[in-house]
C-alpha cells in the first residue's frame, strides 16, 4: 500500500491545511474546492484569501473544480463541513474506486440524522475503506508547520497503520487507532463544550469556573462515548481530551470565540453573519442533545449551549441553572 498520490476534497481551511502538509511532504496533492475562486486562488497566486489567508502555499500544489480529477488519487481526505458531508460524499462516490481509502477529516454530528461523519460516508460510499483524522489542529498552525499530533482511526489496523505511517511526517505526528467511534465522537463532541468554554471567558466569569466547565464537559464526553461503544482511552487521547483542552482553551477556535462573543452579548445571528468559516459546534449542539436525551444521558452544559443557541434561555439563566443542580457524587 503506497499512497503518493493524494486528492483532498474540500478548500476550506483544513484541507487547504492539509493539502500544503502533504505537498511539503512530497506527496502529489491535488484539491478540489467547491468554489471557482479558491480553485484561481491556489492555482494562480499559490494562497487561499478566503479561508486561510496569510499563508503562502507551496506551488506545487494544484487545485480543481472537478471531482473527477481525483479519480487516479491513492487516497481521499474528505474535509467538507459535517452538514454537507452527504451531498459532497454522494457526488464523490463514482470517483473513487473499491480500494482507495476515503480519511474523514471533518467534526460534527449530522443535524437530521444523528450520524457521525463516517457513518454517513459508509451510507453513501457502500464498501468503501474508511478512516478518520481527528485530534488537536488549528488550520493555521498546520499550515505554516508549526508541530502537531493527530490520531487516524481506522478499523483495518494494517491500513490505519500504513496510513498514518506515509500521510504523517516531522511536523505532522500521526498515532493509529481502531476505535472509529471514539475518535469521531471526540472531535464532534469537544465543539459544542468550546462554545460553553468561549461563553464563561465572554462573560468574565475567570480560570475556575473555565476549568470546572473544560472538566464537568469532559465527563459528558466520556459518559457519551461509553454509551456509544467508544473506549474510554481513545476519550483520554488527542482526539478526544486533547481536542477539548485546545479547542476549550484558545480563542483561535471559531467555535470558542463564537461562545465568547455570546458571552460578551452578541446575538447569534450577529456572529454567524460577519463569518464564512463554519462553526460546527453550532449544528453538532442540537443532534448530540437529541441522542443524549434518546441515550438518556445526562449532558446539561451540552443541552445549555443548545438552549442558548435555540433562543430557550439566556446566558444567564443557563449559568444559574447549571449552578443549582442537586449535588452529587463526583463522577
Ligand atoms: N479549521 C480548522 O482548524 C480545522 C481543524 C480540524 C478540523 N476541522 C474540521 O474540518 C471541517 C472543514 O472545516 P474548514 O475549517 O476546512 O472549513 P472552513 O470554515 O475554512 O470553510 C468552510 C468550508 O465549507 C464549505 N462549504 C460551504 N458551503 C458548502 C456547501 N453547501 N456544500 C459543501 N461545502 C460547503 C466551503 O467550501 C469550505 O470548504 C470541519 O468539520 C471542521 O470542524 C477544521
Ligand atoms: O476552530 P474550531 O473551533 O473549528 O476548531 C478547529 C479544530 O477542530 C481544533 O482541533
Amino acid at each position: 500500500m503506497t499512497f503518493d498520490r493524494i486528492g483532498v476534497v474540500g478548500g476550506g481551511a483544513w484541507g487547504t491545511a492539509l493539502a500544503q502538509t502533504l505537498t511539503l511532504a512530497g506527496r502529489d496533492v491535488i484539491l478540489w474546492a467547491r468554489e471557482s475562486d479558491v480553485v484561481e486562488d491556489i492555482n494562480a497566486r499559490h494562497v487561499n484569501r478566503t479561508f486561510l489567508p496569510g499563508i503562502d502555499l507551496d506551488p506545487r500544489l494544484k487545485a480543481t473544480h472537478d471531482l473527477a480529477d481525483l479519480g487516479t488519487a491513492d487516497a481521499i481526505l474528505l474535509v467538507a463541513p459535517a452538514q454537507h458531508t452527504r451531498t459532497v460524499s454522494a457526488t464523490l462516490q463514482p470517483v473513487v474506486s473499491k480500494d482507495v481509502p476515503v480519511i474523514v477529516c471533518a467534526k460534527g454530528v449530522e443535524q437530521g440524522s444523528g450520524q457521525l461523519v463516517a457513518q454517513i460516508v459508509s451510507e453513501t460510499i457502500p464498501g468503501v475503506r474508511l478512516a478518520v483524522l481527528s485530534g488537536p489542529s488549528f488550520a493555521a498552525d498546520v499550515a505554516r508547520g508549526f508541530p502537531a499530533a493527530l490520531t487516524l482511526a481506522c478499523r483495518n489496523e494494517a491500513l490505519g497503520r500504513a496510513l498514518a505511517e506515509q500521510l504523517g511526517d516531522r511536523q505532522l505526528r500521526l498515532y493509529w487507532s481502531d476505535d472509529v467511534v471514539g475518535v469521531e465522537l471526540g472531535g464532534a463532541l469537544k465543539n459544542v463544550l468550546a462554545i460553553a468554554a468561549g461563553i464563561v471567558d465572554g462573560k468574565g466569569l475567570g480560570a475556575s469556573a473555565h476549568a470546572a466547565l473544560v472538566t464537568r464537559g469532559f465527563a459528558e464526553m466520556r459518559r457519551l462515548g461509553k454509551a456509544l461503544g467508544a473506549r474510554p482511552e481513545t476519550m483520554m487521547g488527542l482526539s478526544g481530551f486533547g481536542d477539548l483542552v485546545l479547542t476549550a482553551g484558545s480563542p483561535q477556535s471559531r467555535n470558542m470565540s463564537l461562545g465568547r462573543a455570546l458571552g460578551q452579548g452578541e446575538t447569534l445571528d450577529a456572529v454567524l453573519s460577519k463569518r464564512v468559516a463554519v462553526t460546527e459546534g453550532v449544528y453538532t449542539a442540537a443532534a448530540v442533545a437529541r441522542l443524549a436525551a434518546e441515550k438518556r444521558i445526562e449532558m446539561p452544559i451540552t443541552d445549555a449551549v443548545h438552549a442558548i443557541l435555540e433562543g430557550r434561555t439566556s446566558v444567564d439563566n443557563a449559568i444559574a441553572d447549571l449552578m443549582k443542580r442537586p449535588f452529587k457524587a463526583e463522577d
